[in-house]
C-alpha cells in the first residue's frame, strides 16, 4: 500500500514546520535523518494522523481519514506507550477501541508476545520493567493492533547495545513496511530509502549510500548533527 502526501504543510502560530511535502512510499523500510528540530517527528506523525496538516492531504492507500487504525506508531519512549500497571492488560488496551471478541484479543496478545519471545512478560507489573524490556512490550502493543505500516521515532535512543541489537532483529523480521525516524546512521544503513529533511523540506530522497554520506559531510561542514 502507498502513503502518499500531496502539498502537506504544517504551520504551528507563524512558524511554517514542514512545507510542501510531496512524495509517495512504498518501499519497505525507509530511514529519515536530519538535524534536531529539522522536523522529522512532525512529519512522522502525520502518518497515523497524531498530527494533521495545515494544508494538502495525507492518504495511505484510499484512506485519508483514521490513518491510526492502519498505521501504528512507537514513541522514543515506552513511557508514552506504556500506560497500565500490568503487561497483558496494557497491551489489551490498545484493542480496546476495535470490539474484538475476548478470544480475539487473548489470542492476538499470545502470538504477538510469542513471536517477540516475551511471554515471559506477559503477567509483569510494567513499572518494573527494563527499559529495553519495555521498549519491547511498547512494540508488543503496536503490533497486536496488526498495523499495515509502522513508524517509529528514534527507537533505539534510550536502549543500551544488547537491547538495540535486540530491537534491530526484532525490526528486521517485522513483515510489516516500516518507517524510522532516527540519528543512529548504522540502523538505517540497509534500509531500501532515506529522506533527508532539512528546514521542514524534502533536502535529499535517494538509497542510504548516496543520501547517508552527503548528510554526514554536510554535518562536517557545518559542524553540527
Ligand atoms: N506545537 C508546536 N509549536 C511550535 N513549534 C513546534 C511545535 N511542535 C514542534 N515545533 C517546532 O518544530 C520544529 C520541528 O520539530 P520536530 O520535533 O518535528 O523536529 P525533529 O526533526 O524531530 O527534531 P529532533 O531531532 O530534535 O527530535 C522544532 O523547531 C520544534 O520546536
Amino acid at each position: 500500500m502507498t502513503m502518499r502526501f500531496d502539498r502537506v504543510s504544517v504551520t504551528k502560530g507563524t512558524r511554517e514546520i514542514l512545507s510542501e511535502i510531496t512524495l509517495s512510499l512504498n518501499e519497505h523500510r525507509v530511514g529519515v535523518i536530519g538535524h534536531n528540530g529539522s522536523g522529522k517527528s512532525t512529519f512522522l506523525r502525520l502518518f497515523n494522523g497524531l498530527e494533521k496538516p495545515s494544508s494538502g492531504t495525507v492518504r495511505f492507500g484510499e484512506t485519508e481519514d483514521d490513518l491510526r487504525h492502519h498505521v501504528g506508531f512507537m514513541f522514543q519512549n515506552p513511557d508514552n506507550q506504556v500506560v497500565y500497571p500490568m503487561v497483558e492488560e496494557d497491551l489489551a488496551f490498545g484493542l480496546k477501541s476495535r470490539k474484538l471478541p475476548k478470544a480475539e484479543v487473548a489470542a492476538r496478545i499470545e502470538r504477538v508476545l510469542s513471536e517477540l519471545s516475551l511471554t515471559h512478560l506477559k503477567d509483569r507489573l510494567t513499572h518494573q520493567l527494563s527499559g529495553g524490556e519495555k521498549q519491547m512490550v511498547a512494540l508488543a502493543g503496536v503490533l497486536v493492533t496488526e498495523p499495515e505500516l509502522i513508524c517509529f521515532d528514534e527507537p533505539t535512543t534510550l536502549l543500551d547495545l544488547r537491547n538495540k541489537m535486540q530491537f534491530m532483529s526484532a525490526l528486521s523480521t517485522l513483515p510489516q513496511p516500516a518507517v524510522v525516524v532516527s540519528h543512529d546512521l548504522d540502523l538505517l544503513a540497509g534500509f531500501d530509502r532515506i529522506l533527508h529533511i532539512a528546514d521542514g523540506r524534502i533536502h535529499a530522497d535517494g538509497k542510504p549510500e548516496d543520501v547517508i554520506p552527503a548528510y554526514k559531510a554536510l554535518c562536517e561542514d557545518l559542524d553540527e548533527c
